[in-house]
């Protein structure tokens, strides 16, 4: 099949409906797991539509309509001649047009036949008697649909370009992802199938299925060890799912995965994450901006009598924000403190151990850099205000916030009145060069990192870098065929680099 050519897939109501609801007359409701299946198909780029017998009860028919044009399907409604249904004028003419699937999870061996005789590809879903009708396609759990449609179709497409990409990540960043346009199913340009792996399903079928895995393993962690000698992956436990997927991956060395977790790891710990930005000292250019980390260290405790010794030696001075060493996977990841002066350090209520880090004073701007592949994109953000701002306020307690929740951004009067000057206090080239340095050092496809411009010295300050953020801010037409590149890239990247599992 041509690419280009649109890819139909009907899906018959006894796919959809719980027959148990259709038999006591119950409310009607969806068979459990569709809900997501259509959602999924939603922002496949496939074209949908949903079907049912013309003589379908109205309770019915009317429930599967609102389904349908709540997802932006298509609804049919199969006409019974003598008894038998038959195929639409509109679905003869897709058989000449589409590459068409007919979903269901009926025997209706003679609509069944005459669909085979348009050369529609029949799967037959969740049956409890498989079909036993030559060239019907039997699937066992409605979770397998997806990454069946996904081998047919890249079968059909016959262009070994065409990559299956498997992803593991939480729902809300996949439904970000797949409202962007970027997890078709029915490749668009890039040609790249995304289908999601089921933790419901034995995940080594899967794997063995698809080009490449693409997960976020912090959406997957269950706990982190609170010990503290952070020693990832030691200490983290992740959920059934993505054990076994860690598992397959060790066992074969070969399998392509975006990104190895050995280089997820140190961004999980934010004294990693410093011991990297530090090195950024070696991009030093004359007559540019100093380009740094936050002058950093690491405490187990906050009431060692040493403390303000450590200052000293680490180049502390207060104001000092503090972080927990455990920088993502966790809630409590992100609860932090704004600290003033030493006695505001007893009954801290940030997880240990934590990061003691130099807070640089930036105007209320943050910079956040997005690496996808090969390019590099950045947004503008509000950002915490100068700490002379935030003393007052503090009234002696140290200022606790969290900084996905409740980050103290600047109110208007805190915010410097150079609005206009932020694209002059930042050097984009500078930072350009320190994103291809850091994505030299992380072996990350995907990753971002928050700069900021200290007041002042005009330093560019790396405070924090993440990987597989959401890049929200860049606009999806310039994000996501930067994103396909780039899983496409890490795909074809020699096996040996693909996840040499050092
Ligand atoms: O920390 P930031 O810069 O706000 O980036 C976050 C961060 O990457 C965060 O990931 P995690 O540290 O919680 O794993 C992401 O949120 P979730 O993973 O909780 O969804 C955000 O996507 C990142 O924000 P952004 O994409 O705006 O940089
Ligand atoms: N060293 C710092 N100096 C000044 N502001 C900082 C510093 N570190 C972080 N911030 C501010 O706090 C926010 C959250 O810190 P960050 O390290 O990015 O945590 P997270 O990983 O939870 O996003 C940043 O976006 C920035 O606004
Ligand atoms: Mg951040
Ligand atoms: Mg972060």
């Amino acid at each position: 099949m041509a690419t280009g050519r649109p890819v139909r897939l009907v899906l018959d109501a006894s796919l959809l409906l719980d027959p148990s609801s259709t038999r006591e007359a119950a409310a009607v409701a969806l068979r459990p797991g569709v809900e997501e299946l259509l959602r999924r198909l939603r922002y496949s780029n496939l074209n949908v539509a949903i079907c049912y017998a013309e003589g379908m009860p109205n309770n019915e028919s009317g429930f599967l309509e609102k389904v349908a044009s709540s997802h932006l399907f298509g609804s049919i409604a199969l006409l019974a001649k003598s008894g038998n249904l038959s195929l639409t004028e509109l679905m003869l003419e897709w058989s000449r047009t589409s590459f068409c699937f007919y979903a269901t999870s009926r025997v209706d061996k003679g609509l069944i036949s005459e669909l085979q005789n348009q050369n529609w590809r029949v799967l037959s879903v969740a049956n409890e008697c498989s079909i036993e009708v030559p060239g019907v396609l039997n699937v066992q759990r409605l979770q397998q649909l997806l990454l069946t449609l996904a081998t047919l179709i890249k079968r059909e497409l016959c262009d070994s370009s065409v990559l299956v990409i498997g992803y593991i990540m939480k729902k809300s960043r996949e439904e970000d992802f797949a409202r962007r346009g970027a997890f078709p199913i029915y490749p668009s340009k890039g040609s790249l199938i995304f289908v999601p792996l089921s933790f419901e399903l034995p995940l080594s079928l899967q794997l063995q299925e698809v080009d490449m895995a693409l997960h976020k393993i912090t959406d997957e962690i269950v706990k982190i060890d609170p010990n503290c000698s952070i020693d990832f992956p030691k200490g983290i436990s992740f959920s059934t799912g993505m054990s076994e997927i860690i598992r397959f991956v060790e066992e074969h060395p070969d399998f392509r995965i975006m990104d190895p977790f050995k280089n997820i790891y140190p961004l999980l710990d934010r004294l990693q994450i410093q011991k990297i930005l530090v090195r950024l000292q070696e991009l030093g250019i004359e007559g540019k901006p100093k380009l740094r980390s936050p002058y950093s260290c690491k405490v187990d405790n906050f009431d060692n009598g040493e403390l303000d010794k450590h200052l000293a030696e680490a180049n502390l001075s207060f104001p000092l924000i503090v972080k927990p060493q455990v920088a993502c996977g966790v809630a409590d990841a992100h609860n932090m403190a704004l600290v003033f002066q030493i006695e505001e350090f007893s009954n801290l209520s940030v997880p240990l151990p934590a990061v003691l880090q130099e807070y640089v004073d930036h105007g209320s701007k943050i910079f956040k850099f997005y690496v996808i592949g090969d390019k590099v994109f950045y947004a503008v953000r509000d950002s915490m205000p100068n700490a002379r701002f935030l003393k007052p306020s503090s009234g002696g307690e140290a200022l606790t916030f969290n900084s996905l929740k409740t980050l103290p951004v600047a109110t208007n009067e805190q915010r410097p009145q150079t609005a206009a000057e932020d694209g002059k206090l930042l050097d984009a080239d500078l930072v350009e060069e320190a994103a291809k340095f850091l994505k030299g050092l992380l072996g990350l496809t995907v990753f971002g990192f928050d700069v900021v411009v200290q007041e002042g010295t005009g330093d560019h300050v790396i405070v924090d870098l993440n990987y597989l953020p959401s890049f929200k801010e860049v606009p999806n037409s310039e994000a996501v065929p930067a994103f396909w590149d780039a899983v496409r890239q890490a795909c074809e990247s020699t096996r040996g680099n693909a996840n040499v599992q050092g």
